[in-house]
């Protein structure tokens, strides 16, 4: 069996992942992974690059790559952070499903917006409507951050501690009724 990383972020590209993931693994005392660090590091490139030479496509096999190796890696006590496109592929929904306490940081498409605009890091944003592309993306994949989820946050209008604190009590509760349950 595949043993996935205890807490994995997902959402849309702008939720906050990388942010929050990072805030709640120095609260936890956890490991902190963001898989398109850990992509970037395999390639010896950065995410621009990588789209460019290798298309989407090449992206997605090295995303997939790299989850599947965290996963299954004895890293499993780890907090991990991952890219907006992470649902697409089911053998990724596969792994999320395994083991992980999945947590979806909702924002809306505003918030996206908003909070990707001042970065040009996301090659799916370099488009001349980057609003209508978010719009697009959110409608395939919303649906499939929630078939993951064992957890749903609300990040607009909350400050990045606040959305961490949110996230930490919503674990912890999940955490406590499981004991309790079983
Ligand atoms: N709750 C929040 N409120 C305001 N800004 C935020 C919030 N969460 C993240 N940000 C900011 O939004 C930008 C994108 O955050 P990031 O963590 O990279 O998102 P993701 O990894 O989900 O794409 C960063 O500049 C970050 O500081
Ligand atoms: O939504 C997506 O398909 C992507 C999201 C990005 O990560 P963030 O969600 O952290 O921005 C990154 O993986 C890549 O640019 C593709
Ligand atoms: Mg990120």
């Amino acid at each position: 069996m595949i043993k996935a990383p205890n807490i994995i972020l997902v959402g849309p590209m702008g939720a906050g992942k990388t942010t929050i993931g990072r805030l709640i693994s120095q609260s936890m005392g956890k490991e902190f992974y963001d898989l398109d660090k850990v992509i970037e590091d395999n390639a010896g490139a950065d995410i621009p690059w990588i789209f460019e030479r290798e298309g989407e496509d090449g992206f997605r096999k090295r995303e997939t790559q790299a989850l599947a190796s965290i996963a299954e890696s004895d890293t499993g006590d780890c907090v991990l952070a991952t890219g907006g496109g992470i649902v697409m592929r089911e053998e990724n929904r596969e792994i999320l499903r395994e083991n992980a306490l999945v947590v979806y940081l909702y924002a809306s498409v505003a918030q996206q917006l908003y909070r990707t605009s001042k970065s040009t890091h996301r090659p799916l944003l370099q488009t001349g409507d980057p609003k209508a592309t978010l719009k697009k993306l959110f409608e395939v994949r919303d649906p499939l951050y929630r078939e993951v989820a064992n957890l749903i946050i609300e990040t607009d209008a909350r400050h990045p501690r606040s959305v961490a604190n949110k996230v930490l009590d919503a674990i912890r509760r999940h955490l406590k009724m499981e004991i309790t349950v079983s």
